[in-house]
């Protein structure tokens, strides 16, 4: 040490740079410096006394760059493991699908994909309108994916299944001996669950008005009180709603707060129904069919342009989970690897309401006369089989018939 004292760096240190740290007074961070051979790695940092440059110090990060490649390659493997366990437990808190795993390009479904994405990785609560089975969960799953969130729960709790006794204890929990007369434990409910989460009120149109006063609280105050309990509870939870119900509609009914409803539709994603995206009807199919032979270890090798053409022409009242069905269908009904017409069944009178305007046989248009004179029947005669049956003066037994081959029944 003290023969260094007083000498200059240059004379000290092999291919130093202290000297000109100490000229232009900007820190090099992290540079090779080649000292007996080898390569290190050392960062140089000026020090400031009232704005004057007085010092600087140098320190060697590691003694030889073999070094730095050794830690290059634990990161790397590190990194790797990490997207391993990330994928496992996002398998495991159930959130399994992603944006790439949402089939459709049309514009529509690009635009909605577009503004879900935006819209992920922030807090904000969304409302997903759309009909039944048109994919609002996957939407739900996906941005939660998407999300800072991601590595926590993800919640989804169906309005409408649970019975509206139930419902506040599972979203809100209980106490122990909340209950009267059971000596059942406390029990966490679905909003403490998600904690660091999202949760996903699937079916919000079906919760009784109670339950929204009590889950407006919640949104509001952001801490949840358990049934029978005396303190709130903070939880740090995003929130996406999903219907496929008109909630203006159920407002204008007294079913709906409205207070609630602007709390939730902060960003509403419409998803469209399938019968108005009939682009994405090929990329859909492609997509459910390779999910399906997944599944049954059935292997679709050709489909016969006929099937294009009952898909097509078909309206799709349940959507892609009606697509799904038809196809999880046909893929049992299948003899060879090649998908045909006859494999595919869908509800005839459903075929042509896509196009009004598509020319039909003389056997499908009385067939959708039909059916539409047997709803109009039913619903004039709300529903009782036997009066309906009066009103189209046919029999009873005629009318059960025809309910069976319209699907009406
Ligand atoms: N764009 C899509 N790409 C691939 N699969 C889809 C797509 N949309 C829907 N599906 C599939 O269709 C089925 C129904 O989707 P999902 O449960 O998300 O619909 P939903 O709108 O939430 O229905 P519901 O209102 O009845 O709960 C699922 O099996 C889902 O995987």
């Amino acid at each position: 040490m003290q023969d260094v004292v007083g000498r200059h760096v240059t004379d000290v240190i092999e291919n130093t740079r202290m000297h000109i740290v100490a000229r232009t007074g900007k820190p090099e961070i992290a540079d090779i410096q080649r000292i007996k051979g080898q390569y290190m790695i050392a960062s140089r940092i000026p020090i400031f006394e009232d704005g004057k440059l007085v010092a600087v110090v140098g320190t060697v990060m590691f003694q030889d760059v073999r070094q730095l490649q050794a830690l290059a390659a634990t990161v790397d493997q590190l990194k790797q493991e990490l997207a391993y366990y990330k994928r496992e437990l996002r398998r495991k808190m159930g959130a399994v699908y992603r944006f790439e795993q949402i089939a459709g390009s049309s514009q529509r479904m690009e635009e909605v994909k577009n503004l879900a994405r935006k819209v992920a990785n922030s807090d904000t609560t969304v409302l997903i309108i759309g009909e039944s089975g048109t994919g609002k969960e996957l939407f739900a799953h996906a941005i939660h994916a998407a999300s800072k969130r991601e590595m926590g729960p993800f919640i989804r709790v169906n309005c409408a299944a649970i019975p509206d006794s139930l419902l506040e204890s599972e979203l809100f929990g209980y106490e122990e001996g909340a209950f009267t007369g059971a000596a059942r434990k406390g029990k966490k409910g679905k909003f403490e669950l998600a904690d660091h989460g999202t949760i996903l009120l699937d079916e919000i149109g079906d919760m009784p008005l109670n339950l929204q006063a009590k889950l407006l609280r919640v949104l509001q105050e952001k801490e949840v009180e358990r049934v029978g309990g005396t303190r709130p509870i903070p939880i740090n939870v995003r929130v996406i709603a999903s219907t496929n119900r008109n909630l203006q509609e159920l407002i204008r009914e007294g079913k709906f707060r409205e207070d609630l409803y602007y709390r939730l539709n902060v960003l509403k994603l419409e998803i469209p129904p399938l019968r108005e995206r009939g682009e994405d009807l090929q990329e859909l199919v492609e997509s459910l069919l390779e999910q399906l032979m997944e599944t049954t270890g059935l292997v679709v090798r050709e489909i016969h342009p006929d099937v294009w053409e009952i898909l097509r022409k078909y309206s799709w009242p349940g959507n892609v989970r009606e697509l799904r069905n038809v196809l999880e269908r046909a893929l049992h009904n299948m003899e060879g690897n090649c998908l045909k017409a006859e494999h595919i069944s869908v509800s005839q009178t459903d075929m042509y309401r896509t196009n009004p305007a598509a020319p039909l046989t003389l056997k499908e248009s009385l067939e959708l006369a039909e059916k539409e004179a047997i709803k109009r029947a039913l619903a004039a005669a709300g529903g009782n089989r036997p009066e309906a049956a009066r009103i189209l003066g046919i029999s009873k037994s005629g009318l059960y018939q025809k309910l069976d081959k319209y699907g009406l029944s």
